[in-house]
């Protein structure tokens, strides 16, 4: 627990991790662990920590200390204070002094930078260029400072939505389910792949709109480009990994939809969505069906497209789940509107929901959760 609480002494920490990327028991146990409900979200360092099979490839940049200090003026930016610590690099508040404007400069601060996190912001700044979307945080400009590369973005205001305090009114998730899945759709229509959607990355501003950032382990697919530039392997965040890819699937649409299923299942329901076993290694997620009968159950008065919706991302069979996010956008934006229940008046506790009487969606029973959550819908 120490160790997935980030409690460990540094040289006991990468000790620890440098055993569990040789030994496939080891790792199994410690994403067992990072999946357990006992851990606060934010208490597990499982979480910031991307993980490849066989190895912890950016490692190095986590460990406290090893890292370089970047100078106050840096370009034409110059940083104010340091926003967070991630897997990569670290995010400062900068100003951009030639047009005066804030922004959020993510630095590799690695002493030695590894080519494997060089090539990792080479590709987040590839993945996340070809994406222009109100729902995506936009890049400015990409750089390099004594070797190491640096990416400017808009700086979002806002909370990350694992600051957000769970459970939410259902009607508050849906608002923020329809930007994420547009979000994703629109990384998606480009062939990017998130690989690393948890709350931690994605940004709820005061105006209520949500954007999802990080791109750093992101990957292309089906676009017809070689992914030369991609992380090999299985990289993800343990607790929001999907079964398959946990198993050494490679990542997909559907593995983008898991995460995204578990984020909403998290927000609507307050609680982790994994069943406790006896032993770690019995540690199963509940398939889409029962995760939609889950989310019903745990709250009250929640439309019943949009707890299929989530049961449908949560499948344990990738091909439960939706095929496009296309798909998911589609019956999201219709249990938004189908106008009952407006999501710009979501201020609505779950037990007040329930007098509202759900809208022209098929019940919950029946079919798979695919075909639950797109019935009638003509998808
Ligand atoms: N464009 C941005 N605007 C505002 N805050 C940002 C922006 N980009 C990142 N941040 C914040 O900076 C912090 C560090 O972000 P970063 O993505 O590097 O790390 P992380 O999400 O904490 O870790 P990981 O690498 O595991 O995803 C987070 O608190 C994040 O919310």
């Amino acid at each position: 627990m120490a160790l997935l609480e980030g409690r460990l002494p540094v040289a006991a920490n990468a000790l620890a991790h440098g055993h569990a990327a040789d030994c496939a028991s080891c790792r199994t146990l410690l994403v067992a662990l990072a999946h357990s409900d006992a851990l606060p979200a934010e208490a597990c360092a499982a979480e910031s920590v991307p993980v490849e099979h066989g190895r912890f490839p950016v490692w190095a940049a986590t460990v406290p200390g090893a890292t370089w200090k970047p100078p106050v003026q840096l370009d034409e930016f110059r940083l104010e204070r340091l926003l967070g610590r991630g897997g990569m690099g670290a995010v400062y508040l900068a100003r951009d002094t030639l047009v005066d404007r804030r922004v959020a400069l993510k630095l590799c601060v690695a002493l030695q930078p590894d080519a494997g996190t060089l090539a990792s912001f080479a590709m987040e700044a590839h993945a996340i260029a070809r994406i222009k979307h109100p729902n995506v945080v936009t890049m400015y400009r990409a750089g390099e400072i004594d070797g190491r590369p640096y990416l400017v973005y808009e700086h979002v205001e806002g909370k990350s939505l694992a600051e957000l305090r769970p459970p939410l009114p259902w009607q508050r998730v849906l608002d923020i389910a329809v930007g994420l899945s547009r979000g994703l759709r629109a990384a998606h229509e480009r062939g990017v792949l998130h690989r690393d959607l948890k709350p931690g990355n994605a940004i709820l501003t005061p105006d209520g709109a949500v954007k999802l950032l990080d791109f750093g382990l992101a990957t292309f697919v089906g676009s017809g480009r070689s992914p030369l530039l991609a992380v090999p392997g299985v990289v993800g965040t343990p607790r929001y990994m999907a079964p398959e890819t946990r198993l050494g699937a490679s990542a997909t649409p559907q593995s983008d939809f898991y995460a995204l299923g578990l984020m909403l299942f998290e927000l609507c329901t307050g609680r982790a969505s994994f069943m406790r076993h006896a032993s770690p290694s019995a540690f199963r997620l509940e398939g889409g069906a029962g995760m939609r009968a889950r989310v019903s159950e745990l709250v009250p008065g929640i439309d019943p497209g949009f707890a299929a919706a989530i049961g449908c991302c949560l499948a344990e069979d990738p091909a439960e789940r939706f095929a496009q996010a296309d798909a998911l956008c589609a019956v999201l934006e219709h249990v938004a509107r189908s106008g009952l229940h407006p999501v710009a008046s979501s201020q609505l506790f779950p037990s007040q929901s329930a007098l509202l009487p759900g809208l022209g969606l098929p019940p919950p029973e029946g079919g798979s959760p695919r075909e639950v959550a797109q019935a009638g819908m003509g998808l």
